[in-house]
């Protein structure tokens, strides 16, 4: 029979059981301790030791801890490895429990501690400023479905903002990866929510609920002031809430009344399309290499943060691009001015996430120093900027918002030393001056201090021992010590001193003057240290009282810092800024890849600029040219610049005239592509049919090789066949690579496509890729030649080039692998035909009276209209 757990197991497996699925840190004296699978996942993860601990049903325990004093490391550690964490302290002293023990009659000697989870740790719910990377957001966002309409509510918890919104469910997806939340919650058994998600009751995404909550959050009688809120946004904010909640352990993080997301008020871009563009990290999953590390010059954590975030979620309305590129503009064209901006920029500490852990009661005595530092900053900034001439409309109403903490400041500066500590435990961040009574205690240890000293030197003297020192530590406190040799003066009955400890080559000893000293020093030390911590909570009260100011105030220095350092990108690169239009057009001259161009002049090379001009004539580019020609370049080129210019930043081009577009596509061919799960040719499908059923006349839309992960004929056939669909029936504006000359017979028949291609030639036997666009047609692939160049043996080579020639001469002959297609009716009137068929169908289907047929006509019935379908079979 197995022995029966220990009160501490009970204890524990109590906890384990609440904190479900995440690891559970079970607070032992100055160690979290972890048992069991929870040992084995974090001594896995952080790669430390697995021990081992008593017996639970006849097994060893399996256990592995962590240093208290330590633990933020190994908890950043655990949750990048997936991990979530319930804290378990204990919530009581030994004496506490053993007093407890005494009066429920208990043996006292086993009296246990009683412990309770305080909070878990999870990816989103992270206020820390050792858990969080400053360039970040950190989001969490959680959805769920009401009658088929999805919401989303997503905040981040360091700087308090939240947004809700509505999709459709197919927008889901999209919507996720623009967040890209750090955690996700959903419903108990959605199965539309990402599986990685964390999931909480249904019960906890109830609308009215989100509704009380919110308004009784921010002390409103109704949510109208804040924006118009649908039930599955509110639905999606008490599921937020909920788990915020429970994750805090009844204590809400810091919050900012939500605003709503409208619909259409953003350029919209898919999963696919962001990956593909590398817009925040590469597909390889690094910052380094992306769209944002290459134009990121903010100074500070928060401007890069909001930068982020204007490049993953672009603007589809020209007023508020417009106020954007004028500071931009007006920043751009004053480096003075820009210079003098970030200088007081770069000193300004993070106040948002500084604000985030004072309002969540995580806050330090530095953290206070911070909130002070950069309101000052942000006053400077205002007065800077104030001063200045050519004040554009974004800044008129960011002004206000850097001022109006006056009081605040003037009291944190009074209170606080320059460099307040991040431990508030210890006393020693209130300032001089600021409160007489404390520093009366203060004079009061020091005096005690000088005394201490005065009396080591008198005792020096009266009993001739010049090694005798007064020394302290935490066991002890203070005491006397002379070396081993000398010990016996001290030790005569009449000396005035009592022995305290035997060291090896020392004793200790303790005297009636010192003690005395030493209790001045500890009551007044213990005195100053309420002192403090009364004045730290006074403090936290100013700053939570004023926290949507100054919430504001950081989120006016983040949008300062993002309009500077976009102009410094633009001056570094000599960009332009955009006009936006409200037509279909993108007219772009001289345009270049933002990524491509830096990575070239590193290598001391140069990026060939070249032009872009679509419009409603021509409004489908199709560009050939050989591979390594520079035609993927030139397509995502054109996708950033209009990206880039719909998030109010000046673009990499000589001009660009930019015609706001509603969503974003980019595709790439297959064999680009990272495997991810599905065959490659599969994923570019899917994503092929996504565009075809999205895309508008308002979109823009880049295909890259479209097609190339079949076989010839059927990679043709669908890259011919999407082709007209584009120019015919989404009518976008669209590049679009290919390989194949074949499609080149389109512009017959599509008026607003026309053809272009990367230039190239062989010089001396040598291929030179001159990255130029050109109009017309490729006029051939070069595709032996690169090989050729990326070093394939000469003979295979060669070999190749034998094949060639009889293919060639074959195509010759036979006209080639888009024979017949002159015949071809356009796009249009083929899908009129198909539709023509079907109808036939389902006319003689109409025709059909099932009752009177005999088993004879059903069979022949069936064959006719087998016929009469096959038609439309391929
Ligand atoms: N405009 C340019 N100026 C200078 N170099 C360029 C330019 N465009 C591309 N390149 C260089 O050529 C390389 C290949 O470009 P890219 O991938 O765009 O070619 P591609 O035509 O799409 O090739 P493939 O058909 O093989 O996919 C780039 O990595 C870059 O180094």
């Amino acid at each position: 029979m197995a022995a029966k757990p220990t009160p501490m197991m009970e204890q524990y497996l109590a906890l384990k059981e609440e904190a479900g699925g995440a690891l559970l840190f079970y607070r032992m004296g100055d160690f979290f301790e972890l048992f069991f699978d929870d040992a084995k996942v974090a001594s896995r993860v952080l790669d430390i030791a697995l021990t081992s601990r008593g017996e639970h049903g006849g097994e060893p325990v399996p256990m592995c801890g962590v240093p208290v004093h330590s633990a933020e490391g190994y908890l950043a550690r655990l949750i990048k490895g997936g991990c979530r964490v319930a804290i378990a302290e204990q919530v009581e002293t030994p004496e506490e429990a053993k007093a407890r023990a005494k009066k429920d009659g208990r043996p006292v000697s086993k009296a246990l501690v009683a412990r309770d989870i305080v909070r878990f740790v999870t990816a989103g719910t992270l206020t820390e400023e050792a858990l969080l990377e400053p360039r970040r957001a950190n989001l969490l966002a959680a959805i769920c479905d009401v009658r088929g309409a999805i919401g989303v509510a997503a905040c981040d918890i360091s700087t308090g903002q939240m947004v809700l919104e509505e999709c459709a469910p197919e927008g889901l997806a999209a919507a996720l990866a623009r967040l890209g939340a750090s955690e996700v919650v959903a419903p108990d058994g959605w199965d539309a929510a990402p599986p990685d998600a964390t999931f909480r009751p249904t019960g906890d995404f109830a609308s009215d609920r989100g509704e009380a909550k919110l308004k009784d959050l921010h002390g409103l009688a109704t949510l109208d002031g804040l924006g118009d809120f649908s039930r599955p946004m509110l639905a999606a904010a008490a599921g937020l809430l909920a788990y915020l909640d429970h994750a805090g352990r009844g204590t809400l993080p810091f919050l900012l009344p939500p605003v709503a997301r409208e619909a259409g008020t953003h350029l919209a871009m898919d999963e696919a399309t962001r990956a593909s563009l590398e817009i925040l990290v590469t597909q390889r999953g690094e910052r380094a290499g992306s769209l944002l590390a290459s134009i990121d010059r903010c100074v500070t954590g928060a401007g890069a943060r909001q930068l982020a975030e204007d490049l993953a979620a672009p603007l589809a309305v020209a007023g508020p691009i417009e106020e954007r590129l004028a500071l931009v503009a007006r920043l751009h064209r004053d480096p003075l001015l820009r210079g003098d901006v970030r200088a007081l920029l770069r000193s300004a500490p993070d106040v948002g996430r500084a604000l985030g852990r004072i309002v969540a009661d995580r806050g330090s005595p530095r953290d206070l120093g911070q909130v002070r530092d950069g309101l000052a900053e942000a006053r400077r900034l205002r007065d800077l900027l104030q001063a200045a001439p050519d004040r554009t409309s974004l800044l008129d109403r960011l002004l206000p918002a850097l001022g109006g903490h006056g009081a605040l400041t003037d009291l944190l500066d009074r209170a606080l030393v320059p460099s307040p500590p991040t431990e508030r435990g210890h006393g020693g961040f209130i300032a001089e001056g600021y409160d007489a009574a404390l520093d009366e205690l203060r004079a009061t240890s020091s005096n005690a201090r000088r005394a201490i000293a005065a009396l080591e030197a008198r005792y020096r003297d009266e009993t001739g021992i010049a090694s005798l020192k007064v020394k302290h530590n935490g066991v002890l406190g203070y005491f006397i010590e002379v070396p081993a040799k000398h010990a016996d003066t001290l030790m005569a009955p009449d000396s005035g001193f009592t022995h305290r400890q035997t060291m090896a080559g020392a004793v200790r000893f303790n005297s009636v003057q010192l003690h005395e000293e030493a209790t001045r020093i500890a009551e007044a030390g213990g005195h100053a240290l309420a002192a403090e911590d009364a004045h730290f909570e006074e403090l936290v009260g100013e700053v939570v009282s004023r926290r949507e100011a100054i919430a504001a105030t950081a989120a006016a220095l983040a949008r300062i810092d993002v309009s500077a350092g976009l102009a410094e990108r633009a001056s570094e690169g000599d960009w332009c800024r955009p006009d936006i239009v409200a037509e279909p057009v993108l007219a772009i001259e001289q345009g270049r890849h933002p990524v491509v161009e830096a990575a070239l002049a590193q290598a001391g090379e140069r990026f060939v600029a070249n032009d872009c001009h679509l419009g409603p004539r021509s409004r489908l580019w199709l560009i050939g040219g050989p591979n390594m020609g520079g035609k993927s370049t030139f397509l995502r080129q054109n996708a950033l610049i209009l990206l880039l210019a719909q998030a109010g930043s000046f673009v990499p081009a000589g001009k660009a005239t930019v015609g706001l577009a509603d969503r974003l596509f980019s595709r790439v061919g297959a064999s680009d592509n990272l495997a991810r799960g599905r065959s490659t040719f599969m994923v570019e499908m899917v994503e092929t049919a996504a565009i075809l059923s999205q895309a508008t006349d308002k979109s823009f839309v880049i295909l890259d090789e479209v097609g190339r992960g079949t076989s010839t004929y059927d990679g043709l056939a669908l890259a011919w066949a999407v082709v007209e669909a584009v120019h015919e029936t989404n009518r976008s504006r669209c590049l679009f690579a290919t390989h194949y000359h074949e499609l080149a017979r389109l512009a017959e028949t599509c008026d607003a496509l026309s053809l272009h291609h990367v230039r190239a030639r062989e010089w001396k036997g040598e291929l030179v890729l001159l990255h130029e666009l050109a109009e017309g047609a490729a006029d051939r692939s070069y595709g032996l030649a690169v090989a050729r160049l990326a070093g394939v043996p000469k003979q295979v080579v060669s070999r190749a080039r034998s094949v060639l020639d009889k293919l060639e001469k074959g195509r010759a002959e036979t006209g080639g692998l888009a024979a017949g297609l002159g015949e071809l009716p356009l796009f249009a009137a083929a899908a009129h035909a198909d539709e023509k068929e079907c109808d036939a169908l389902r006319d003689r289907l109409g025709e059909i009276d099932a009752d009177t047929l005999s088993p004879r006509d059903a069979l022949e019935l069936l064959y006719e209209l087998k016929n009469l379908a096959g038609s439309t079979e391929n």
